[in-house]
């Protein structure tokens, strides 16, 4: 997948598909709330699986009954790429199944 910088417009173009996903100095970042404790870790295990699967890592943080993560890619010189855009589409897809909103 390519590892060239995304234009702002076009990473908020991106974005308008991935609700609750903002773009920082950082890169892209969600925070998800959860039901449980419990519930965002068992989130912050199914997370590293994806990441694991993409090669690709964000910045999570597990709160109380929170799941924060915060992805660029570190390869472009920490610019946001279609690979920080597949991982949040990826997490997107994972949780509903957790109960995350
Ligand atoms: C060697 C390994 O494939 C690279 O370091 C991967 C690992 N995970 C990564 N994660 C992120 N966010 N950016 C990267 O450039 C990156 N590169």
């Amino acid at each position: 997948m390519a590892t060239q910088a995304l234009a702002e417009d076009a990473v908020r173009e991106r974005l308008r598909e991935l609700p609750g996903w903002s773009l920082g100095e950082d890169g892209i970042s969600r925070a998800y709330r959860l039901g449980s404790h419990f519930a965002a870790t068992a989130m912050v295990v199914h997370i590293a699986q994806l990441q694991e699967e993409l090669n690709h890592h964000s910045e999570l943080t597990l709160g109380y009954n929170t799941v924060s993560l915060t992805v660029s890619t570190h390869d472009a010189g920490g610019a946001v790429t279609e690979k920080d855009i597949e991982l949040a589409r990826r997490v997107e897809a994972a949780a509903p199944g957790h109960g995350a909103n």
